[in-house]
């Protein structure tokens, strides 16, 4: 499902080496688990799987298709359909609350259905259910994550683990096939970390979804079939 081929990444004027000549596959519905020191380029890998960061050389591949010959619209495209994305210090839209947070993703992902659909009365009605369908699926989420009932509060009123559990949340709101998960459990207790790795493996064995996941804890790291280490 996702390669990379030669990944190189140089950063800055000292043109300093994180990532030469990287190669990797990762299978349809494979839990693989990224790990390595801190500042050996876990994030940066993630972030050029997940097309947020081109790498100085080399390709990524996604379902057969090269990101690096995509235009930048087709590329938004496919992020909202099939990339879900952790980030290791999530950001929230400060003035939106929880709902209305967790929603945000939705509305590229449905833009596109609606795009391919003919009828402009029928899309109409489906764009209604749509919404429908994917404000249930949010509440759902909220409640896998332990925080069934928060939908209507501003995200400066969560603590920091409670913002972190929104943001895997948000990153399964548009059912992606590719879940790239950097730190999810960084600032969890361990029970609450153990809940989230435990949601998300269900994801992976019951909807075939695809993890990748970066860790320095080898806790976490042991719960992955494969372990990459960096
Ligand atoms: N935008 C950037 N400009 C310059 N250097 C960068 C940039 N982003 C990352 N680096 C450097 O690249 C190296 C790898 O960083 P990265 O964040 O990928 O590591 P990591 O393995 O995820 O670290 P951690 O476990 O501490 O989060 C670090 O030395 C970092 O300073």
């Amino acid at each position: 499902m996702l390669e990379a081929r030669q990944i190189t990444q140089i950063y800055g004027k000292q043109e300093r080496i994180v990532l030469d000549h990287l190669d990797l596959r990762i299978g349809s519905g494979e839990f693989v688990a990224i790990t390595g020191p801190s500042g050996c380029g876990k994030t940066t890998l993630l972030c050029i799987l997940g097309s947020l960061l081109r790498p100085t050389s080399g390709e990524v591949w996604i379902d057969g298709q090269c990101l690096t010959e995509i235009s930048a619209q087709e590329l938004a495209y496919l992020r909202a359909e099939k990339i879900g994305f952790v980030f290791q210090f999530p950001a929230f839209l400060p003035t939106l609350n929880i709902m209305e947070n967790l929603l945000l993703p939705t509305a590229l992902a449905l833009k596109k259905a609606h795009q391919s659909r003919n009828n402009e009365e029928k899309s109409l009605e489906q764009q209604r259910l749509d919404q429908e369908e994917v404000h249930y699926r949010a509440l759902v989420l909220l409640e896998q994550v332990g925080l069934a009932g928060r939908e209507k509060d501003l995200p400066s009123t969560l603590s920091g683990g409670e913002q972190r559990r929104v943001a895997v949340a948000r990153a399964l709101i548009n059912r992606p096939r590719l879940l790239l998960a950097d730190e999810p459990t960084g600032a969890l207790d361990q029970e609450t970390g153990e809940h989230l790795i435990d949601l998300l493996a269900q994801w992976n064995e019951k909807e075939g979804l695809t993890l990748v996941m970066a860790t320095h804890d080898h806790s976490v790291a042991r719960r992955a079939r494969r372990q990459i280490c960096l």
